[in-house]
């Protein structure tokens, strides 16, 4: 199989060294470019000893310089970068013709000033919004293929929207009633060391946090509005919880339609899906079950007593949360088959 020359910037963070685990292993990827200020110049092997002897790892970071990057030949950038500065990075790659897929929330939000809102600072580059396409391959898979700009979404979106999307498309559910709760691992909160994150601090620790307006409801609202064709709110509440990897989300609502149609509804949008594992009216989801693999575990529940529908999904926040289908939408974009370099367990 020929390979496709692909830059990942921020390959030291977590989402980064999930992008080359799974890279690595493809078939279709050549890593030309890593970055990362902290080890510019240094091997791979040596600040990651995980990656020593692995075929094509036999590389050095280098500084994040635009120019640098392009100069290794990249067709594709993954931006595994804090949000707020991938603008930044993202436009001379963009006007060198590469085509990036941004695991940062800089271009998932459709109008500037909910970005504003949300992430208290004015975008950095708004022209950009209207180009590009949020990185749902289940949701978006025509117009990924198409775009040079993915989104890829976040880790709590992913397990929220995703259950939802076909309930409200069908109009199934009262879209004044949902109510969210999550749970993350803290890999989610990203590699850099901080105090409400040791081990010692979160290890007898459960907690909500981001309370009320986390910043991942101005996405998933996007996306719910989208599916219900009228605005929705929804109260979320995530949690830290003490495992490294993993998200698992409790979402209910109270049903418009039956709970047969729920089940119609899901298996109707999923059953040609690889990575969205329907488990089945009175099955509920587990973690467990879906670390460092790129599937969206979903099960779902009718609570009779109150008429109200609970559905559960798990995922790894690391890889269907994030890098995992960054690379399904990197699959989209090179017309490579959807699973590949993604079905490892
Ligand atoms: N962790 C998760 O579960 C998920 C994360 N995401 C998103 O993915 C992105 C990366 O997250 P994550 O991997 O957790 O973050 P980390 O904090 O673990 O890693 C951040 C990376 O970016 C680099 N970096 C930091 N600041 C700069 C800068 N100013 N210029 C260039 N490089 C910089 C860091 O290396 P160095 O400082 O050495 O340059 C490091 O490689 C974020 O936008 C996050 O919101 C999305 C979904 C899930
Ligand atoms: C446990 C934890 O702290 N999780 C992060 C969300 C993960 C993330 O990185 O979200 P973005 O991609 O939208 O930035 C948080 O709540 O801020």
């Amino acid at each position: 199989m020929e390979t496709i020359k692909t830059a990942v910037l921020g390959a030291s963070g977590y989402t980064g060294i999930e992008l080359l685990r799974l890279l690595f292993a493809h078939p279709a990827v050549e890593v030309s470019a890593i970055t990362s200020r902290a080890n510019a110049g240094q091997a791979l092997s040596s600040g990651l000893p995980r990656f020593k002897g692995v075929e094509g790892a036999d590389i050095e970071f280098i500084m994040p310089d635009m120019e640098a990057v392009v100069a290794t030949g990249a067709q594709t950038a993954f931006l595994a970068l804090p949000h707020g500065m991938a603008a930044d990075y993202a436009l001379p790659l963009l006007e060198k013709g590469l085509r990036v897929i941004d695991l940062s929330a800089d271009f998932r939000l459709n109008d500037a000033a909910v970005y504003e809102e949300f992430y208290g600072q004015a975008h950095p580059a708004p022209e950009w919004l209207p180009k590009a396409v949020y990185g749902m391959p289940e949701l978006y898979r025509d117009e990924i293929a198409a775009s040079q700009l993915i989104a890829s979404p976040g880790c709590y979106p992913t397990s929220i929207i995703l259950p939802l999307v076909p309930l409200l498309r069908a109009g199934l559910l009262d879209t004044k009633s949902l109510v969210v709760s999550s749970l993350s691992g803290v890999s989610g909160a990203g590699r850099t060391a901080s105090l409400p994150i040791i081990f010692s601090e979160v290890n007898e620790s459960l907690r909500a946090y981001g309370l009320p307006k986390h910043r991942h409801l101005s996405e998933i609202e996007q996306e719910l509005s989208l599916a219900a064709g009228e605005q929705v709110m929804i109260t979320f509440t995530p949690h830290l919880v003490p495992v490294t990897r993993g998200i698992h989300s409790t979402i209910t609502a109270s049903l418009k339609g039956s709970f047969e149609e729920v089940t119609a509804a899901l298996e109707a949008a999923y059953q040609d899906e690889p990575f969205v594992r329907l488990l089945g009216a009175g099955v509920a989801a587990d973690t467990a079950n879906v670390t460092r693999t790129n599937f969206v575990d979903v099960g779902w529940h009718h609570d009779q007593r109150t008429n109200r529908l609970v559905l559960t999904s798990a995922e790894d926040n690391l890889t269907k949360g994030a890098s995992g289908q960054a690379v399904q939408s990197f699959n989209l974009l090179h017309d490579l088959p959807a699973t590949t370099g993604l079905m490892n367990l």
